[in-house]
């Protein structure tokens, strides 16, 4: 069977679905091949009386997502916010604290705290520049990109609670640990979400808001406006292409035939697809040093949110180990106050070896953790237990998105959204602004469809990356640094500072003493 339309799209994810709107709105007609029985990639609700609805994948939104913030109101889906109206929780070696949204955690070590200002700040500064679109031309790419994120943790932190800090910290924000990923990559990333602030944040960050009824439906409506023009269990195997034009054939023998092609599938799983004529020798290497990150998801439904009565708004940060699966968690009670619910992610390491327990294995030492760190039992008696395991995913291969070890982005960075003949890059994984969420997914497949719009001569180069506007609704207030944030000394320079006083001190007193005495 074949069948033919100007534009074949491969992946009704988010970023491919955009990029198909896109081309139709354009008035070019498409064809959007996925591989699973759904759309929606790695955003995935389920329906269910027991939960109502949950995110299982991508969820949270928040202020400067501009482009997934505009298309959610275009398609007439709501946000609510997450509840953080109480303290956040702090756990470690068996001894919970609380401190207040938008504060660094409780800390008392006053050299941990220097430490901790300091990386943070590090991390932000170098940021300042790596250019979004082109990291592998920032002044020291290249010997950023020969580093690990834990060899410059090892140059840089002399506290060990610092270290752990920040370990979970990367391992929250893009499921790796801090040994895998390039210094670079994981600054660049941090980067292109606006800063360490923006993107750890609930108010005013990445976690502010979820979708009423869930993410799902942002797919859902995509496909519903393409009108049966997204065909399903499709995988594309094949993509073949020459002068006259583009062939991708599935697995199951069809062959669509086209004039482009647009690839909104991560790195990674490309390599899925036999290429005619073969990539290019840095293309083909790149897909072999993208994996994805490691990440199940986990909610716990309880009868009620017993940890708001105890001050606590459900944000904990539990450090341990296996028998302290999830690392960070939040509020996931429904906006109305109904299904009481707190979800975690258990990430890399940590999944690696706890990915073998059988999921009510996970669900007791889970809630295990839980009652230690809100210190009470009634965490022990959840009413559901919700888990998604995205390693286990054919067509994902893991999340929240693809990494990259020392190396790979000044090699091989170039190639990633460069077109190849008729075949043009989305997926969130080629985005520049909040690459790796849902924002960045249709920043990628918009600026795709543009690309081919500009082939076909129907807009000018200079339209084709576009600017996207602030979204007034929910505007993003800029984080302000504090005098201290911005002027507190490091622990080394703090101990330089001291041994130079001592120094003095030692100075003037053997001076006063020689003038006293010894003359
Ligand atoms: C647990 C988890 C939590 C997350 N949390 C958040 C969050 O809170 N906020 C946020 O913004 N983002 C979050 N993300 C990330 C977000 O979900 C993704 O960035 C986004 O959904 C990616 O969209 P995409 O279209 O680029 O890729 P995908 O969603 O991966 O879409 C690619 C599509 O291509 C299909 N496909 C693959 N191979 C083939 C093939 N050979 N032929 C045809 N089809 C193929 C796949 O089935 C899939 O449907 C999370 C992700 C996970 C896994
Ligand atoms: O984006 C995915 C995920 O939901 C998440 C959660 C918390 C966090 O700090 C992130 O950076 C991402």
């Amino acid at each position: 069977m074949s069948s033919e339309a100007p534009v074949i799209v491969v992946g009704a994810g988010i970023s491919g679905l955009s990029a198909a709107k896109w081309l139709e709105e354009a008035e070019v007609d498409v064809v959007v091949l996925e591989a699973r029985d759904r759309v929606g990639g790695r955003t995935l609700t389920k329906r269910d009386p027991l939960v109502k609805y949950v995110d299982l994948g991508g969820s949270y939104v928040g202020p400067t997502q501009n482009y997934v913030l505009r298309v959610a109101k275009e398609l007439g889906i709501e946000t609510y916010k997450v509840y953080e109206e109480k303290d956040h929780l702090f756990y470690k070696n068996d001894s919970t604290r609380r401190f207040r949204p938008g504060s660094l955690p409780p800390i008392w070590n006053p050299l941990a705290l220097l430490d901790l200002n300091n990386i943070m700040r590090k991390i932000d500064r170098m940021g300042k520049e790596i250019p979004v679109e082109a990291p592998w031309k920032a002044p020291h790419a290249e010997e950023w990109d020969k580093m690990t994120f834990l060899q410059f943790l090892n140059d840089t932190c002399w506290t060990k609670t610092v270290k752990d800090f920040s370990k979970l910290f990367i391992n929250v924000n893009v499921t790796s640990e801090a040994y895998e990923a390039s210094l670079l990559w994981f600054l660049w990333y941090i980067k292109q979400c606006g800063g360490t602030k923006r993107i750890f944040s609930t108010t005013n960050g990445g976690q502010e808001r979820k979708f009423v009824g869930g993410s799902l439906q942002i797919s859902e409506k995509l496909a519903a406006r393409l009108k049966g023009k997204v065909v399903l269990n499709s995988p594309v195997v094949a993509i073949e292409q020459d002068s006259m034009g583009v062939v991708a054939r599935t697995l199951d023998g069809r062959e669509y035939k086209g004039s482009y092609i647009i690839l909104a599938v991560p790195p990674s799983l490309q390599m899925k697809i036999h290429f005619t004529p073969s990539l290019s020798p840095l293309r083909n290497q790149l897909l072999q040093r993208a994996p994805m990150g490691t990440v199940m998801k986990v909610i716990v439904y309880y009868k009620r949110t017993f940890w708001r009565e105890k001050g606590f708004c459900g944000s904990m940060i539990i450090q341990g180990g296996d028998d302290h699966p999830i690392p960070f968690t939040l509020d996931d009670t429904k906006p109305d106050g109904s299904y009481p619910a707190i979800i975690g992610f258990i990430l890399a390491d940590k999944l690696r070896r706890l990915t073998k327990l059988t999921g009510e294995e996970r669900k007791q030492l889970v809630c295990q953790s839980f009652a230690k760190a809100l210190g009470t039992d009634e965490a022990l008696k959840p009413v559901h237990y919700e888990e998604y395991n995205w390693m286990s995913e054919q067509y994902s291969g893991g999340g929240y998105t693809a990494m990259y070890p020392p190396g790979a982005l000044t090699m091989y960075g170039r190639e990633l959204r460069e077109p190849v003949g008729r075949m043009f890059f989305a997926g969130t994984e080629t985005a520049t602004s909040w690459s790796g969420y849902m924002n960045g997914a249709i920043q990628a497949g918009e600026r795709s469809a543009r690309e081919i719009l500009y082939s076909m001569g129907k807009i000018t180069r200079d339209k084709i990356n576009r600017e996207e506007p602030v979204f007034t609704d929910i505007p993003g207030v800029p984080f302000t640094t504090t005098f201290w944030e911005r002027n507190l000394p490091s622990v080394g320079g703090f101990l330089t500072f001291m041994s130079l006083i001592t120094a003095l001190g030692a100075a003037s007193g053997a001076a006063l003493w020689y003038h006293k005495y010894a003359k």
